[in-house]
């Protein structure tokens, strides 16, 4: 049984739905990464929000480790690049809270506008101050938007509603997109230049770091004010504190910071600034959404393979994976068989899906084939870091589809192109189920890729099969299946068997030196 550990404050309704669907859980919240260190191996997923950081020493810890699930949208929390180098699948729940985060945004807004938290405190300090507090409407003024993307188009709707104009500046924002939202799309410059209030709602990137800098804020109306419910580091803290000093900013809020959690800050009791702490996505309805979909799409993963939302692998759905399993093992096979076949760097490996299989979802048929063919390099290689290793290679990869059928009503074809030339091998599902090659580099020829196998290239010659037999019989082999092949009567021929053990190096050398022998080469699936 599949065993996850949650590490983070999660709704309960994870923890119900992981037991329901068979994975054992696990809740322990609040361990130093020493802590986590030492009892992660113990683990096959590992359900988080944004507060456990899983870095790379703890991944190397991770032994049994295969998913971690975000119950929420960033992952920032989380090396990428080193759990797909481990092969660790990493998904997110990009939707569950972006309306909880929008809200949250204009919540600010309206506090900024009003001064609400200062009024509130001079309030109940029996101060009356009824002079003090005048705020600004929020109809007809100009909202810039930073980040166009869920969160920020909610907010965008929301902010129309409240009748203010909104400009948007993200760089992948389609004018058709723009259009459909109701925003103008703008530079930054020109953002910063018309806006009243400015909300943030991008990831943190190289693009996006200190996006709103001191050169940027000097850019700005003055007056205005700035929410920043994504995250910290998108506005420069030390130029934020400045500009409300002087009053360039006419007030902030953040429930974002550089440093989380942030107990101190220079912006902290500075006049017309407001903070959370990080609670953008904290509503009941928030959480048990993002707490119900990591738990769910985490349980797809561990007991049925089904992918959603992944960030470093293919998506697959649970009901495509029952389908795919078949082709992914046939996949899988053909990319080892080449792989084993191969000698020497490939510059480029094509998979062709022919009939049924072109139907299907090709990316993970291509991943599947790419950890095959990379296995037989480095044991560490599985569907999540195959494309990278092979990247990392110089392999360049191919997909091709052809839906109409030929010999076969599915077929999947894997080549690579090697120094004398392009190779392939090509292979069926017999009753949709049944892995089997059907064509060996050029060569038809039926055969089950399992277990030891031997291969055998010879010169079709009468009395070779005698020979070869006795020569396996003699060392005490066991032959499994036999499967033959050849090109033309008389001309090169294959041979493919199955054998109980696999076959020694002093075996392969007595083979080689049968008359008539080519190649012989112990094979493993
Ligand atoms: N405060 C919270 O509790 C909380 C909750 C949820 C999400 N978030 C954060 O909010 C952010 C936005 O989430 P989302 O779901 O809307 O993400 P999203 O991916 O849907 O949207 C992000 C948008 O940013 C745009 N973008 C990327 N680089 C840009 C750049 N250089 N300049 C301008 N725009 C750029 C992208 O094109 C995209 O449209 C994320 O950082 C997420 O982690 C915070
Ligand atoms: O990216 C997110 O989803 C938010 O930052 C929420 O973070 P949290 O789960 O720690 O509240």
């Amino acid at each position: 049984m599949p065993k996850v550990l949650i590490s983070d404050k999660m709704d309960p309704k994870a923890a119900q739905i992981f037991r329901e669907r068979g994975v054992e859980v696990d809740e322990i919240t609040g361990k130093t990464p020493e802590e986590l260190m030492a009892i992660i191996g113990e683990y096959d997923g590992l359900a988080i929000r944004s507060s456990t950081k899983v870095t790379k020493a703890i991944l190397d810890h991770a032994t049994n480790l295969k998913v971690v699930g975000r119950a929420g949208i960033g992952v920032d929390n989380v090396d990428i690049p080193a759990a797909s180098a481990k092969g660790v699948v990493v998904m997110n729940t990009p939707f569950g809270n972006s309306i909880t985060t929008a809200e949250h945004a204009i919540a600010l807004m309206f506090a900024l506008a009003r001064q609400l938290p200062e009024a509130d405190a001079s309030t109940q300090a029996g101060k009356w101050e009824k002079n003090r507090f005048m705020g600004v409407e929020l109809t007809s003024k100009t909202l810039g938007l930073i980040g166009a993307g869920n969160i920020g188009s909610i907010v965008a709707d929301r902010a129309r509603g409240l009748k203010m104009k909104v400009v948007a500046f993200d760089p992948f924002l389609t004018p058709e997109r723009a259009v459909e939202m109701g925003v103008e799309k703008v530079t930054l410059d020109e953002l910063l230049a018309r806006a009243d209030f400015i909300t943030l709602h991008t990831p943190l990137t190289d693009s996006t770091r200190n996006i709103l800098s001191a050169e940027a804020i000097a850019k700005t109306k003055k007056g205005v004010r700035i929410i920043n419910c994504a995250r910290g580091g998108l506005v420069d803290e030390v130029a934020l504190k400045a500009a409300l000093d002087s009053g360039q900013v006419g007030g902030a809020a953040l429930d974002v910071f550089v440093e989380e959690p942030a107990k101190a800050s220079p912006l902290f009791n500075t006049p017309n600034f407001i903070s959370t702490p990080h609670l953008g996505a904290s509503t009941t309805e928030a959480q048990v959404n993002v707490a119900i979909q990591v738990a769910e799409q985490m349980a797809d993963f561990l007991v049925s393979g089904g992918v959603t939302n992944a960030l470093n692998m293919p998506s697959l759905s649970a009901e495509e994976a029952p389908k795919l399993k078949p082709y992914m093992q046939l996949a899988e096979k053909l990319g080892s068989l080449v792989g084993q076949l191969t000698t020497g760097a490939i510059p480029r490996l094509s998979v062709h899906s022919e009939g049924a299989a072109a139907e299907l979802n090709q990316k993970p048929l291509v991943s599947a084939t790419l950890a095959g063919f990379l296995r037989t390099q480095t044991d560490t290689v599985n569907m999540v870091n195959a494309p990278l290793l092979a990247r990392d290679r110089g392999i360049e990869v191919r997909e091709v589809r052809t839906e109409r059928e030929g010999d076969y009503h599915t077929l999947v074809r894997v080549s690579v192109k090697t120094a004398d030339g392009e190779r392939s091998v090509a292979g069926t599902l017999f009753g949709d189920q049944a892995p089997r090659l059907v064509e060996l580099f050029g060569i038809k020829i039926e055969a089950d890729l399992a277990g030891p196998m031997l291969y055998v290239v010879n010169e079709d010659a009468p009395g070779f099969i005698g020979r070869l037999g006795t020569a396996l019989g003699e060392e005490g082999v066991n032959i499994g299946t036999f499967h033959l092949g050849r090109r033309q009567a008389g001309g090169e021929a294959v041979l493919l068997l199955s054998v109980d053990e696999p076959v020694s190096a002093d075996l392969l050398a007595k083979l080689k030196a049968l008359p008539g022998v080519k190649t012989a080469m112990g094979l493993a699936f």
